[in-house]
This record gives structure tokens, C-alpha cells and sequence, in this order.
């Protein structure tokens, strides 16, 4: 891709360049300067008239899988109209370039690929990352999504189709945070992968093999990271979608060295955490009143109950009260002492209890005020749990967050006909308004996209060394903040989507300001913060 310095390009190596191409746009005097002429159709248009037919190409489109391809292509052709697209209608956009659409597009990922995007690093390479790296064109990466393919969504390990998962997160700090796209690179480390399904696949584009044992995916990991410090020392690198042990094993090993952030931890917690402000400002309770049990303890899971022992804390809990407050179980049952499969991050929350496999029971035993499904076992919030939820509690609060919808622990439609109306729900997908007794329930979407984009956008402005569980916290209020009353009225946890855009930039502006107030920013402090931001994010408009 072309820099400021880039020569000029001309004649149809300008029209293929998707940076610089502008299509009809290109003015007759540009035609002329540049050897366009006779290379485009007579008629000039502007942006919005192009934009115009791309909205009639998709709409003739049979599928969302079809969008997703055309407009894939889209951006191979012309980068500002694809994000004037995406950016000129967020909610319509959002479900196609990321989820629920992405869970097809990584199924299907070797067999639908056209043209390469991001980097793909694989095990072969190493000792040689870091002369791979300087492979890529751009040299101002502020931001890498990384993924190994090894829990994509909720489809378990699919190796490099995982791919589909860093390019769709990158284009939501764009659509959604209005970060430059220029300064963003998926990438996908290809270590293989357990699933010998697609190692049989002829058209499979990974390598076919199993990953490593620990030790040596560890040091290749090391590797990778220590050449990001190298060859783009001001990019964040954001984890996201790897099997969830190394995901709490290198957000661990790697928070407080370099700058990084885990999107499945961090960002969930983060969602997750605005979700249940807002739901308390509508119960008017606090977060220290609250009981939680959990379904599923893996990386979300661990983080969002880390999350919430970090914020109990600043409510004025104990450490031990905070964790005594949460329970959690996984496929082999409740989070207790005699078990010897713990990892150190879920040991910390095993209680004293007998073993137990059996949610209901759990929830009769626990008696939580929030329930939370983080554990892709889908249908598993059935309506004997949700109406002993609703028994205990006036209004429960019930987060089913696991994606794709078949692995959702229940519907918007479920939730409120079993809760006859009384639950306060969030689910990892939106679901359409729901009508239960002549009432409308706004469902919302805890979507990790709420929070990553702006909070990628205080990064890209502020370029702290190192991102804390503070700054996502901090990343949690700004969003719940911005639920007004009457919205909350109506049962509403999350903004509109409609808005993202500038709710993420009025979440950046209080991110960045609390970076400030930290002294953890290497910029200078300017006088406007949100007009500071909003002069830094990316128009998608043709320049000259
Ligand atoms: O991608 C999403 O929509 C949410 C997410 O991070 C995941 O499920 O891994
Ligand atoms: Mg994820």
C-alpha cells in the first residue's frame, strides 16, 4: 500500500490500487492528469451515488455469506468506498463483515478465499519472524489482531480459517472507532490444528499437522511477540480466539511487558461488566448486592469473573468477599476444591462445596442475582432454569453470551416468556424485539464491539506502554454511562448500534482521558480531548 512518499501511480496500476482507486469518482481533471481517460465509463459521480449501488449489488445478493464475499471484494478495489459502505449504516453492516455472518465465513474460509489479507505466520518460519514481518507494506501498524484458529466463535478449533475472525475485529475499529485502516494488520498464526477434518480437506490452507506441545508453541509465541517489539514497536496486539488456556496464559505472561489486550477476556469482561451496570441502575441495586454463577469458565468466563472481582474491589470488597460472590462451573461441573483439573486462574474461584454437575440445583444452592452463559453449550438456560432465576429474583438478570446463536444458552424469546417479562437480558447476538403480552423487550447485544473499537481508538491517540484491566473498566462505565434513563426504561442495556460510531467516540474520549489522568500516555495532554479524537479518526472520503 502506498505511503505519502509513494510516486504517483497512474493508468490502471492506480485503478488497482484499492488505497488510492476512487473509481467513477476520479474527476475529469484527475482522468486526464493521471492517464485515466478512456480507462472509466464518461459519467463523474461522487461518493454517495457510488455508495448508492453498492446498496443495490447487495441487495440482490441471496445471502449474508454472498454480502460478505462482495464486499470482501470491495475493499481489494476501492478501501473508501468499502468503509463509506460499512460506515454509512453500522447496524445493517456490523452483522455482515462480523458477527453472526463470520461464523460461516471462517467455516467455509479456504474454500470461499480469493486474495490474501493480513499476514499468515507459520511455524515453519521460525527463527526468521521477524524477516517476515518486514514483509508487510506499511510501517505505521498501531494495531495487530492475532489469532491461532484455536476457538473461533463458538466452533472450536478450525486453524487458519480462524483468519476470517482478525480481518472482521480490524474493520470494526474502523467502521465502529474510526481508526485509520492503514494502521491495522490481521494476522494469523498457522500452528496447525486438532481438527482433522479440515486436515483432510484438499482445499484446507493451513498447514496439516497438530499444534506443537506447549513448550515449543511457547517459544514461538516469544518469538512472534519479541519481532512485534522489533518491526512495529508502537502496535498493540490484540489476542483474539485462541484455545482458551493459552489465551489466559499469555494475556498473563505478556500484560504487563508489552502492549497488549485479549478481546475474549478483556473485552467480554468489559461488555459484559456495562451490561450489568445498566441493568443494576434499573433495579437500582449495586454490584456489591449481587450473586453470580457462571456457565462456563474458560478465557471469557475467567475474565469476566476477574473483571468483576477487580470492580467489587472498587466498590470497597475484600479480595476474598469479591470471589466469594462468584461461582462458576464448566463441562465438568461446578468450580470446587477437590477438583484437580483447575487451571491457577479458576482455582482461585473453587468453592467448598460438594461436586455437582447440575445447574438448577447450583442456582437453588448459590441463589444468584446474574447469570451468565459464557459456555457454547447451547439451550443449556432451560426453562426450568430461567423460571427458578425469575423465583428468586424480581427481575434476574440473565446474560446467555455464547456465539453463534446454536450455541446461544437461550433466546431473547425464551428469556422473557419463561421470566413472563421480568428478565434483564443480553446475548452475544442481537436479536430482534421481542412482543411477550402485549409488551416489546429490547434485546441487548454484549458484544465485545462495544468496547475493542474505542478502546482502540484511546490507544491509537494516547499510546500508553501497556493497556490495564483499569483502563477497560474505565472502557465499561463510559459505555454504561451512555444509556440514557429513558432508554433504560424500556429495558435497554446497550446504546443503539445505529450510533456505534459515536459512542465509541465518546468512550474513547473518557479512555483517554483516565490515560491522562494516569500519566500512562506518551503523548502530550491536549487542551480538547474529543476534539483532539475526532481529528485523528479516519473519514472515508477521497482525497486529492
Ligand atoms: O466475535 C464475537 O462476536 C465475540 C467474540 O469475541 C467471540 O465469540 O469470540
Ligand atoms: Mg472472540
Amino acid at each position: 500500500m502506498p505511503s505519502a512518499s509513494t510516486p504517483q501511480l497512474r493508468g490502471m496500476a492506480l485503478l488497482n490500487n484499492a488505497h488510492l482507486n476512487k473509481g467513477t469518482a476520479f474527476t475529469e481533471e484527475e482522468r486526464r492528469l493521471y492517464g485515466l481517460e478512456g480507462l472509466l465509463p464518461t459519467q463523474v459521480e461522487n461518493l454517495d451515488r457510488q455508495v448508492e449501488r453498492i446498496h443495490r449489488h447487495l441487495e440482490a445478493k441471496p445471502s449474508n455469506l454472498e454480502r460478505y464475499i462482495y464486499l470482501s471484494g470491495l475493499r481489494d478495489q476501492n478501501e473508501t468506498l468499502f468503509y463509506k459502505v460499512l460506515m454509512s449504516n453500522p447496524a445493517r453492516f456490523v452483522p455482515i463483515v462480523y458477527a453472526p455472518t463470520l461464523a460461516a465465513v471462517c467455516q467455509q474460509f479456504s474454500h470461499i478465499y480469493r486474495r490474501p489479507r493480513g499476514m499468515y505466520i507459520s511455524l515453519d518460519m521460525r527463527g526468521r519472524i521477524k524477516d517476515v514481518l518486514q514483509n508487510w507494506p506499511m510501517d505505521n501498524v498501531r494495531f495487530m489482531c492475532v489469532t491461532t484458529g484455536g476457538r473461533i466463535l463458538g466452533l472450536g478449533d478450525i486453524g487458519v480459517n480462524g483468519m476470517g475472525i482478525p480481518i472482521g475485529k480490524l474493520d470494526l475499529y474502523t467502521a465502529c472507532g474510526a481508526v485509520p485502516p492503514d494502521s491495522l494488520l490481521p494476522v494469523q498464526l498457522d500452528i496447525g490444528t486438532t481438527n482433522s477434518a479440515l486436515r483432510a480437506d484438499p482445499l484446507y490452507l493451513g498447514l496439516r499437522r497438530e499444534p506443537p506441545p506447549i513448550e515449543e508453541l511457547d517459544s514461538f509465541v516469544e518469538e512472534f511477540i519479541e519481532a512485534v517489539q522489533e518491526v512495529f514497536p508502537q502496535s498493540c496486539i490484540h489476542f483474539e480466539d485462541w484455545k482458551g488456556t493459552d489465551a489466559l496464559r499469555y494475556l498473563k505472561k505478556y500484560h504487563d511487558r508489552v502492549l497488549c489486550y485479549n478481546d475474549d477476556i478483556q473485552g467480554t469482561a468489559a461488555v459484559t461488566l456495562a451490561g450489568l451496570i445498566t441493568a443494576l441502575k434499573i433495579k437500582n441495586e449495586s454490584l456489591t448486592q449481587q450473586r453470580f454463577l457462571f456457565l462456563g469458565a474458560g478465557s471469557s468466563g475467567i475474565g469476566t469473573a476477574d473483571m468483576l472481582v477487580s470492580a467489587l474491589k472498587q466498590e470497597g470488597l475484600s479480595e476474598q468477599e469479591a470471589i466469594d460472590r462468584i461461582t462458576l462451573m464448566d463441562v465438568n461441573g461446578l468450580l470446587e476444591t477437590s477438583r484437580t483439573d483447575l487451571l491457577p486462574e479458576q482455582e482461585r474461584f473453587a468453592k467448598d462445596l460438594p461436586p455437582s454437575r447440575d445447574l438448577l440445583g447450583m442456582i437453588k444452592t448459590v441463589k444468584p442475582t446474574v447469570l451468565i452463559g459464557v459456555s457454547t453449550a447451547g439451550g443449556s438456560f432451560t426453562q426450568e432454569v430461567v423460571e427458578e432465576m425469575s423465583k428468586l429474583n424480581e427481575r434476574p438478570i440473565i446474560f446467555p453470551l455464547s456465539l453463534p446463536q446454536k450455541n446461544g444458552e437461550c433466546t431473547a424469546e425464551q428469556a422473557y416468556e419463561w421470566s413472563k417479562g421480568r428478565a434483564l437480558f443480553a446475548a452475544g447476538l442481537q436479536y430482534p424485539e421481542v412482543t411477550y403480552n402485549d409488551r416489546t423487550f429490547y434485546p441487548g447485544q454484549a458484544n465485545n464491539f462495544y468496547i475493542f473499537p474505542a478502546l482502540g481508538l484511546a490507544v491509537y491517540a494516547t499510546c500508553p506502554k501497556l493497556i490495564t484491566d483499569e483502563m477497560v473498566i474505565e472502557a465499561a462505565q463510559a459505555l454504561a454511562d451512555q444509556v440514557d434513563p429513558a432508554a433504560r426504561e424500556r429495558g435497554r442495556l446497550f446504546p443503539p448500534q445505529s450510533d456505534i460510531l459515536e459512542v465509541s467516540i465518546t468512550s474513547a474520549t473518557r479512555i483517554a482521558e483516565f490515560i491522562f489522568d494516569k500519566n500512562a500516555a506518551t503523548v502530550e495532554r491536549p487542551k480538547d480531548i474529543r476534539a483532539w479524537i475526532e481529528n485523528l479518526t479516519y473519514k472515508p472520503r477521497y482525497t486529492d
